[in-house]
């Protein structure tokens, strides 16, 4: 809703309230029709403020109507009534004025903000445009340049850069509300013609800015739908009058509403507040668990992680000590850190990195810590001699918190004096800058040892999501299948070009195979040597431990083919280092070489299958996750998936997208595919998929509930 209050004088106040974000729900939308209505009415009244109760202007539409039925009053003629009053209207932003209710400001005449408020488009990553007429009124405010930018990226600013660039009129430390009371006074029975930015001319399109800014948003968010039409509805503003591109942005606005695509983003959007508010099998959650503060932490291993989670931890001010046994590697980690840290910084528009970062090569310096965090080599033997020491040298009480990628962290805990103060904490690479961290509870983790783990990621900007503990957790587990069907797929007739491409289409930044090049082949091949399936002694088969296996990334790996650090991988580059991935001859031999001497004949393989092979191996593997209770619901795979792997949002994540494409679909295909290859584990359809397909597949905010209730009857 929407209160109304005459201020002493002639001002008209009309605060927004809607808590947490005074999202602009229809009764919200009902209670400023009426309100403004009221001010307009009053003779007495001259002007008029409208505000959000509890320090938030406006976080933009209420997201969650987006799945109903449209009720109350619209927007678009919400915001022109607005604009049309005759009474200086001004909105008073503080916290936040997003999306919907940037638009809302930007139809008030004025805009006064508190120096810490955020403002910003974000609709596009919602799989939406600006269509409460953003797009057509931003341009005509700021230009085409800076309204593309803002629009096609989402992105949020400081009421500093949004003063700069002319959406706002005034910044001010002090009380928002009373400083755009004073400033309504001070401009009422001026002309308000050149404050309604419908009525004023948009810029043209003078340079084919446009037309450049389509060709870029097309790659930078392959099959995204939301960011090429932002484009067109600026293409609209430039070249059409305001009332044409208006109907413009909401023919637009209308095709991507009915998208799969804006109801996948939506579904991100939520499942990352849901994973939030994790919960672990044994009841734990954060209404019953306290994180502990944490001011001091140390890092072991200074390699590439171990130099990310040392920037990361000390952005957030916390003092670390970064702890390195070998000298030169030491020496390389204490010239490199700063400069990241610097930079890092630099790009968050922090003035000066707050944290204290020591570096020792002596264990024993972390004893004074509250968490540590040990980040060396992926080796299950070195791992326990790390957690056997710093039990020792650590105070009691001390989090010890493991970096491993997939090993077992009850095998740490065992070796510790208090195994409940061990979790695993996998950091994705870089780690001071990809989003996801993957908290890993052991059977003996406490739930404290988990709260603090949880808090300590959301401090560092991360999206956490607690995960149990299994080989490979959630992400790399269900990588497995994925990275397994697309070896098979190269035996079977298909190149990696092609794997890739099927895979880019589909939306993924990069696919397996220069993914593989740019990790290095070396670290698969080391994982899989640990497994024992690769390595000396182990017979060259295609069948090892009871299942088909593919012996090509060893093949290629031992060849001395890395990836882009050797030049040479699933493809070439131009040299050690090299970033352009190029079709390799020696890989085309090499494949055929040994297609030949497996007795393999090679056939065309279409981009289905491979996008089916891959995709449904993988999501299959989700939903073996779910069962055995890995994870707690898809929106915590999702988010994994979203934020660490790459997955196209505009897809939702591997789960959301299963029950896009239907679970029967999923099921069939994995039936049709396992006959084929009834070798291949991974290709058995899940319990819990054939369980859902049973009750007539739900969606997939019902699926936690359902595998609950199956846990409750032993069905799963
Ligand atoms: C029609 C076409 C034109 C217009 C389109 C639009 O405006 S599209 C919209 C364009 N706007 C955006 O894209 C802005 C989206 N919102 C944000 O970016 C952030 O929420 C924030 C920066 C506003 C606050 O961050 P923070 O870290 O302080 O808090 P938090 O993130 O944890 O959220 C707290 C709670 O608020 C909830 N909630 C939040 N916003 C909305 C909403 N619009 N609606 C409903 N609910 C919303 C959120 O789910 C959570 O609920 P829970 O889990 O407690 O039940």
């Amino acid at each position: 809703m929407a209160t109304y209050s005459r201020l002493p004088g002639s001002v008209a106040l009309i605060t927004l309230q809607n808590p947490p974000v005074n999202a602009l729900s229809a009764a919200v939308r009902q209670g400023i029709v009426d309100t403004v209505q009221r001010a307009l009415k009053d003779p007495k009244v001259t002007s008029v403020v409208i505000c959000g109760q509890n320090g938030k202007f406006c976080g933009g539409a209420d997201i969650r109507e987006f799945a109903g039925p449209m009720l109350g009053p619209p927007l678009v003629p919400m915001i022109h009534a607005i604009e049309a009053v005759d009474k200086p209207v001004a909105a008073a932003i503080e916290g936040v004025a997003l999306g919907g209710g940037l638009e809302l400001a930007l139809g008030c005449h004025y805009r006064i903000a508190h120096s810490k408020a955020l403002l910003g488009l974000p609709e596009v990553t919602l799989g939406l445009l600006p269509g409460a007429g953003g797009s057509q009124r931003l341009p005509r405010l700021i230009g085409l340049t800076a309204a593309l930018d803002l629009i096609t990226t989402g992105r949020h600013i400081s009421a500093a850069e949004a003063l700069k660039l002319g959406i706002l009129d005034q910044v001010t430390d002090n009380n928002v509300v009373d400083q755009a009371v004073e400033f309504v006074r001070r401009v009422a029975g001026q002309p308000l013609d050149s404050r309604r930015l419908s009525t004023l001319p948009c810029p043209p399109d003078v340079d084919s800015l446009l037309d450049k800014a389509m060709v870029k948003v097309r790659q930078r968010s392959r099959g995204a739908l939301a960011p090429v039409a932002c484009v067109q509805a600026l293409m609209a503003a430039a070249s059409l009058p305001y009332t044409q591109g208006m109907e413009k942005e909401r023919e637009l606005l209308t095709t991507l509403f009915n998208s799969g695509q804006a109801r996948a983003l939506q579904y991100a959007f939520f499942s990352q507040r849901v994973v939030g508010k994790w919960s672990l099998p044994s009841g734990a959650s954060w209404d019953n668990s306290a994180a502990r503060p944490i001011s001091k932490a140390a890092v072991i291993g200074l390699g590439t992680m171990g130099r990310g989670i040392v920037v990361a931890l000390a952005l957030t001010g916390i003092s670390v000590v970064a702890v390195e046994t070998q000298e030169k590697q030491l020496a390389e980690a204490s010239q490199a850190v700063p400069a990241m840290l610097q930079r890092e910084a630099g790009r968050r528009g922090l003035a000066t990195p707050p944290g204290v970062i020591s570096f020792s090569s002596n264990l024993q310096d972390v004893s004074e810590v509250e968490l540590v965090i040990e980040a060396v080599f992926e080796d299950m033997s070195l791992k326990l001699q790390v957690f056997r020491h710093l039990t020792s040298v650590c105070r009691p009480g001390t989090l010890l918190c493991s970096n491993t990628s997939g090993l077992d962290i009850d095998q740490l805990a065992a070796v510790t004096q208090s195994p409940g103060l061990v979790v695993g904490m996998h950091f994705f690479a870089p780690a001071h800058v990809m989003k996801l961290l993957e908290v890993v509870y052991g059977p003996r983790s406490s739930p404290e040892a988990v709260a603090t783990a949880m808090q300590l990621g959301k401090r560092m900007g991360k999206v956490s999501v607690a995960v149990g503990n299994c080989p490979g957790f959630v992400g790399n587990r269900m990588l497995k299948p994925y990275l397994e069907q697309a070896n098979f797929l190269l035996e079977e007739g298909a190149t990696p070009q092609q794997v890739d491409e099927a895979l880019e289409e589909f939306g993924f930044p990069m696919g397996v195979f220069r993914m593989s090049d740019l990790s290095g082949l070396d670290v698969g091949w080391r994982i899989r040597k640990e497994a024992g399936l690769t390595g000396p002694g182990v017979e060259s088969t295609r069948t090892r431990q009871g299942r088909r296996y593919s012996p090509l990334p060893d093949q290629v790996c031992e060849a001395g083919r890395l990836g882009q650090k050797t030049g040479r991988g699933w493809y070439q580059y131009d040299g050690p280092g090299g970033r352009v991935a190029r079709s390799d001859p020696w890989v085309h031999i090499f494949l055929e070489a040994y297609r030949a001497e497996h007795d393999l004949v090679a056939r065309s393989i279409a981009p289905e299958e491979i996008l089916e092979r891959c995709l449904y191996a993988l999501i299959n593997e989700g939903f073996n996750i779910l069962q055995d209770a890995m994870a707690a619901g898809p929106e915590d795979i999702d988010a994994i998936y979203v934020f660490g792997y790459g997955w196209p949002r505009h897809h939702g994540g591997p789960m959301f997208h299963a029950g896009q494409v239907g679970l029967g679909r999923i099921l069939e295909r994995l039936q049709h595919h396992h006959h084929n290859h009834p070798d291949v584990p991974h290709l058995k359809p899940s319990t819990l998929l054939r369980r859902l397909v049973a009750v007539g597949s739900p969606p997939v905010q019902k699926w936690r509930e359902f595998i609950n209730k199956e846990r409750v009857h032993s069905q799963l």
